[in-house]
């Protein structure tokens, strides 16, 4: 795939999570590798709705910026992208959103660990176990982006999470995969997840039953 056609991919799927409601407002990001040592990402503050090839910066892994158009500004959380590129060969296009689910379900974490409900659709994130116990990091917020990168870069050096994803509490969701599609479906199961543990919440029935 040429490198246009990621970035034209990458604003359809920006479009696509706007008009889904996780993206309002410039929230949100999204990254895909291109190669070995760069990735494209969405350029700071854009309207994800309205992207087009000129809102993508090229960075290294290091984060160095190798082409900016027009001199846009690579995300403000870029560095969150970089560190999971870094310890996660297989991740090869990241989504970053901000979705009212993903907000409401921090609240119900445990020491850092949002427990996922035991649903059939958890297959598509991964795991095989028909009562699967799998639970998804969730990071503290700062307004400091590298003290986020900084925590997740500890944690994935311990672990990398059971399933292609973390949650930032009051902030987003971050999934990838190992491309376009993968990444996308990833997001989805995930949001699946937190609209059943919210819903399940307000109707007040444990996610376990
Ligand atoms: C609507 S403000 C959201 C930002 O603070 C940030 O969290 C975000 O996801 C988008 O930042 P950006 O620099 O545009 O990639
Ligand atoms: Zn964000």
């Amino acid at each position: 795939m040429h490198h246009e056609d990621l970035r034209q991919e990458l604003a359809l799927a920006a479009r696509s999570f706007y008009e889904r409601g996780w993206m309002l407002g410039t929230a949100g990001n999204l990254s895909a590798r291109m190669a070995e040592e760069a990735f494209w990402i969405t350029a700071s503050g854009r309207p994800k709705d309205l992207l087009d090839t000129e809102d993508f910066v090229s960075v290294n892994l290091q984060g160095e910026v190798l082409l900016a158009p027009g001199g846009r500004k690579p995300s403000a959380e870029t560095s969150i992208h970089q560190v999971i590129y870094q310890h996660i060969p297989e991740a090869r296009v990241i989504f970053h959103v901000h979705s009212i689910e993903a907000n409401l379900c921090g609240h119900f974490a445990r020491n850092g660990q949002l427990r996922l409900p035991p649903l059939e659709m958890l297959k598509g994130l991964g795991v095989p176990d028909a009562e699967p116990e799998i639970d998804l990091p969730v990071f503290a917020n700062h307004q400091d982006v590298a003290r986020i990168a900084k925590d997740m870069d500890t944690a994935f050096t311990q672990a990398i999470p059971p399933v292609p994803g973390a949650l930032i509490h009051q902030h987003g969701v971050t999934a990838w995969g190992s491309d376009l599609l993968s990444a996308r479906h990833h997001l989805e199961l995930l949001e699946y997840c937190f609209r059943y543990l919210v819903q399940a919440k307000a109707l007040a029935i444990g996610v376990q039953a």
